[in-house]
């Protein structure tokens, strides 16, 4: 075995080398290439080929689709335990990948393609240019990348059974007398994220780590019930700390092909802080576990998902702040999950001028905290944040396995194949959405949604694995931006024609993305 191991890893690391180190991949290197338009080339086989187009890299056959008819079919499945499947490694690595802000380069992404990009042999069948064929291999990277980080990690959704538990465990923390106390919470994390606008304004900022850092806090808060910001424990800002590396160790092993293997990945520097950074995370959680289980010991929530008045009543004034954590506690209770799979599911969701007039009529005084009620009458800021997840949806493909044969856009699409549904070209398909480029935000107005196909716009996905926290998403979305806009005036410093998207599991632009707060006048 440990012969086997060794003479994989060295066979591994020689051709690592052999690719990467000798004069002629160094030259190649230097010479200016397509590694930063993956992304745009894997639109163009959108624009090219309407609704379906497939690629082939040996074993994984993939079909992307971006038409609502074929969207429907797939996501809508009711006979749950065939079509649904999702490629398990695929799932568990993008949720990773959503919930710590990955941190990769376009040189990383061009490092791990470099070898292979020079071996297009790799591709079984090759009827493409030669920019269709690195498109093809990225795609077949991601695809052999996510399957095998998988198996190191703990908290695959596959089973049906354990997911429909789970999922019933947990949609009560999204019904919306829960929500209502989560936008306290939230409410503090947005004032938090002001001051540290306030500290900056008036001069550009790169919005993306001070929006992770308001959405992890959130989350943190919310999900557990601990506050990771201010008055931090050591503890909390080691988790937090270790959040973040754990990102960018995942990052950093899924950009280097021959860290795949777990036996090979744990023997290195990395494998060994990848550890380190887990039991860090397993401990804290565990504390948070066993802290809130003592404080909910005397707290009856075992009708916690009928949220009547008295239900209410309990999580107000007994528990004080409900956390999704405890719903887990007391499904536990009913032997529905045990300490490890309330362990998995922590873990798990560790991981997603003309509106600010609206904000001001609503709200008058801009010293008034911003109610529930508010919230939901802000209809413009809704289609403004419903048109910015149109255009940039944060995850712009979702995978799943097929386990039976299905017919897509005429064709006889065989079991085993991989079907991405690729959001982004749905969302930006011109028929559906004429002017896709343009930020029109009247599209989601409700007179202009009318016949409009209802798997034409998915940004959480359709059906029974749709997002589980999209009111949550959409309740944090319009309150920290309702906080935002009402103080400050957002002047755009890089603009959209300087996007430029890599190719990832989530949405990422290359750049950091500048933006100016100006302090608002007091009058809109
Ligand atoms: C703008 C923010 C968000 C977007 C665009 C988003 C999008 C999505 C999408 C597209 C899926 C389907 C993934 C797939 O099928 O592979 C998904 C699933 C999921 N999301 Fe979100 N999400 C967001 C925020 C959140 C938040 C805040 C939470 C937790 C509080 C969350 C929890 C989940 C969970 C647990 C699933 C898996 C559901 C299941 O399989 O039953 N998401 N999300």
């Amino acid at each position: 075995m440990w012969v086997f191991l060794l003479s994989t890893v060295i066979i591994l690391c020689v051709i690592h080398v052999l690719f990467n180190y000798n004069s002629f991949a160094r030259l190649m290197r230097k010479i200016q290439g397509p590694d930063d338009e993956l992304m745009d080339l894997a639109r163009g086989f959108a624009k090219k080929f309407p609704n379906i187009h497939r690629f082939w890299c040996f074993p994984v056959a993939v079909v992307v689709i971006y038409n609502p008819e074929d969207i429907e079919i797939i996501v809508l499945n009711t006979m749950q335990t065939a079509l649904l499947n999702k490629p398990e490694l695929l799932y568990e690595l993008k949720l990773r990948a959503v919930q710590f802000p990955s941190s990769a380069t376009a040189d990383d992404l061009r490092q791990l393609l470099n070898p292979l990009l020079e071996q297009p042999c790799c591709i079984e069948t090759s009827p493409y240019t030669l920019e269709q064929d690195m498109e093809e291999v990225t795609k077949c990277l991601t695809m052999v990348s996510s399957r095998l980080l998988l198996s190191s990690t703990t908290n695959i959704h596959n089973d049906h059974e354990k997911w429909q538990t789970r999922r019933k465990i947990l949609t009560p923390t999204f019904h919306f007398n829960i929500l209502r106390q989560f936008s306290k919470i939230l409410q503090e994390n947005a004032q938090r994220l002001l001051d540290t606008l306030e500290a900056t304004a008036e001069r550009p900022i790169d919005v993306v780590p001070i929006i992770s850092e308001f959405t992890l806090s959130s989350i943190c808060e919310t999900a557990m019930g601990t506050q990771l910001n201010k008055n931090d424990t050591e503890a909390g800002k080691t988790y937090k700390e270790a959040i973040y590396k754990i990102g960018s160790i995942v990052t950093y092993r899924f950009t280097r092909i021959y860290l795949f293997m777990d036996s090979i990945f744990n023997l290195t520097q990395m494998g060994s802080a990848q550890k380190k950074v887990l039991e860090i995370i397993r401990k804290f959680t565990t504390k948070v576990i066993r802290e809130r289980k003592e404080l909910l010991r005397n707290t009856d929530l075992t009708n916690i998902g009928e949220h009547n008045d008295a239900n209410e009543d309990i999580f107000m004034k007994k528990s004080k702040k409900v956390a999704m954590l405890d719903l887990l506690i007391s499904a536990e209770k009913e032997g529905l999950i045990d300490q490890a799979g309330i362990q998995e599911e922590v873990d798990t969701f560790m991981f997603e001028d003309k509106a600010a007039k609206e904000i001001n009529e609503l709200i008058g005084d801009p010293n008034r905290p911003i109610e529930m009620e508010d919230l939901r009458n802000m209809r413009y800021l809704e289609c403004c944040i419903k048109e910015s997840l149109r255009m940039y949806p944060p995850v712009p493909f979702i995978g799943r396995s097929l386990t039976e044969d299905v017919t897509l856009s005429n064709y006889h699409v065989p079991a085993g194949v991989q079907c991405h549904i690729s959001i982004y070209d749905l969302h930006h398909r011109e028929d559906l959405f004429p002017n896709p480029s343009v930020f029109d935000p009247d599209r989601f107005l409700p007179e202009n949604c009318i016949g409009r196909h209802p798997y034409s716009y998915i940004p959480f996905s359709a059906g029974p694995r749709n997002c589980i926290g999209q009111k949550f998403a959409m309740l944090e979305m319009k309150l920290v931006l309702a906080e935002v806009l009402r103080k400050f005036e957002l002047q755009p410093v890089t603009r959209p024609e300087d996007l430029k998207f890599v190719a990832d599991l989530v949405l990422r632009n290359k750049d950091p993305v500048y933006v100016t707060f100006a302090k608002r006048n007091k009058t809109l």
